[in-house]
């Protein structure tokens, strides 16, 4: 089973990536995200989903029109390991390619 990343670890990880938060009572990082509209939104969950697939690891999400609120945690590990960080990272690179935006 995954490790889970102590604090120092986590705010390492956390400095690399784009708009991610420290949940610490769900043990997540999230991350809300605006596209144009529900196409882009969920042109951008697909991607998302089949990378998903592919790892075996799984957001935490929801989607209402063009915002998708992602929460990243390990279930089986019981907090945040290097999985979390991964799916983060391909989650960057897709919200970028799909033209999304900080919410307001
Ligand atoms: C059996 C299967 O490998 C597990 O249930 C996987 C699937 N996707 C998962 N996704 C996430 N986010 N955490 C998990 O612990 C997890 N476990």
């Amino acid at each position: 089973m995954a490790k889970t990343l102590d604090d120092d670890a986590r705010t390492a990880a956390l400095a690399e990536l784009d708009g991610w938060a420290w949940d610490a009572g769900r043990k997540a990082i999230t991350r809300t995200l605006l596209f144009a509209d529900f196409n882009a939104a969920f042109g951008f969950m697909t991607r998302v989903a089949l990378a998903a697939e592919r790892a075996d690891h799984h957001p935490d999400w929801s989607n209402v029109w063009n915002r998708v609120e992602i929460a990243l945690t390990t279930h089986d590990a019981g907090g945040l390991t290097n999985k979390d960080i991964a799916l983060a990272e391909a989650i960057d690179g897709y919200a970028r390619l799909a033209g999304c935006r900080a919410p307001d």
